[in-house]
């Protein structure tokens, strides 16, 4: 049995009509399936416990949506060995994008259909998981705007473009304690703590090139002691991940970061707001099935 979540409200009411177009391949093929056509994260919650009790074969579990309902449905799968995919409906779609999963949805349901599996890793920040890249400082403050505005609805990944703009004419760097696998580093100016298990964020901007998600390891891009017009020319080069030569870039693979700053910083995880700053992000490896 294949389970859907089409998240009724991401990509802009998208998922709804590419499931309508979906449903009638799946019938076409003879593939068993149940579906929930959500509006809010507890219908997730409630749906995925019914999964469970069902105690019987779970061939995938497959979202309709973008990285916020990857987010949602990851943290409530954890610890089963349900294999997990989805097919991109939002405006971000940064998961997809690193994974190749593309927007050919015949074409992605026959990869569903083939049955690959694979385990990888995720990231753990407080009691949440996260599947993508958690962002700390500037890039926090981006994502917030990003949601509190809506205006990525109905851009995309080009609504970063412009929010990334606004936040960047009030935005100050901060005084940063960072804790590297227990090693303590400070920097005195910090823009943003991007912190990988996969490339993307912010609908296609390449923070962490070398990020995989079968490495056992955290991907962190550390921009700091720049002017802010020097900020300008390396955000420009994060979408190509060509900034990581970068005079004010450091970039370290390791297994823990604990981050104190000297006022809070938004953490956001998957584009999805964590809270502020002190915060401690793991990796937890092979902890989770997706579909190949
Ligand atoms: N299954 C769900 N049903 C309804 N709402 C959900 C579900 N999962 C998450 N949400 C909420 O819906 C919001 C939008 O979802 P999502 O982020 O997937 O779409 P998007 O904003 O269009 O895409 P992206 O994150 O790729 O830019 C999320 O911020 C989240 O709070």
């Amino acid at each position: 049995m294949y389970y859907f979540i089409v998240n009724k409200t991401s990509g802009n009411g998208r998922s709804i009509k590419i499931w309508n177009e979906i449903e009638g391949i799946l019938k076409e093929k003879k593939v068993t399936y149940m579906v929930l056509l959500s509006s809010n994260k507890i219908e997730v919650l409630e749906y995925i416990s019914t999964i469970k009790s069902r105690n019987s074969r779970v061939d995938g579990v497959v979202a309709l949506g973008g990285d916020g309902t990857i987010h949602e449905i990851i943290n409530q799968l954890i610890g089963t060995v349900y294999p997990f995919t989805v097919i991109p409906t939002g405006s971000g779609n940064d998961f997809a994008r690193a994974r190749g999963i593309t927007k050919d949805y015949e074409q992605e349901i026959d990869r569903i259909l083939k049955k690959g599996q694979q385990t990888i890793d995720l990231l753990k920040i407080g009691d949440r998981h996260c599947m993508t890249v958690v962002g700390i400082g500037f890039d926090g403050k981006v994502a917030k705007e990003a949601n509190e505005m809506k205006l990525k609805k109905w851009f995309g990944g080009l609504a970063y473009f412009f929010i990334i703009f606004k936040v960047l004419i009030s935005y100050k760097p901060t005084y940063t304690k960072l804790l590297l696998n227990g090693e303590e580093r400070i920097f005195e100016r910090v823009w943003l703590i991007a912190i990988a298990n996969h490339p993307y964020y912010g609908g296609g901007m390449k923070i962490c090139p070398d990020a995989t998600s079968n490495d056992g390891k955290l991907d962190i891009c550390i921009i700091h002691s720049l002017p802010k017009w020097r900020l300008l020319f390396i955000l420009a080069a994060v979408f190509k991940g060509k900034h990581v030569t970068m005079t004010g870039v450091e970039y370290v693979q390791v297994e823990s970061i604990e981050v104190e700053s000297n006022e809070p910083l938004y953490v956001t995880a998957d584009g999805e707001i964590m809270g502020q700053t002190p915060t401690t992000v793991t990796v937890t490896k092979d902890a989770f099935h997706v579909i190949s």
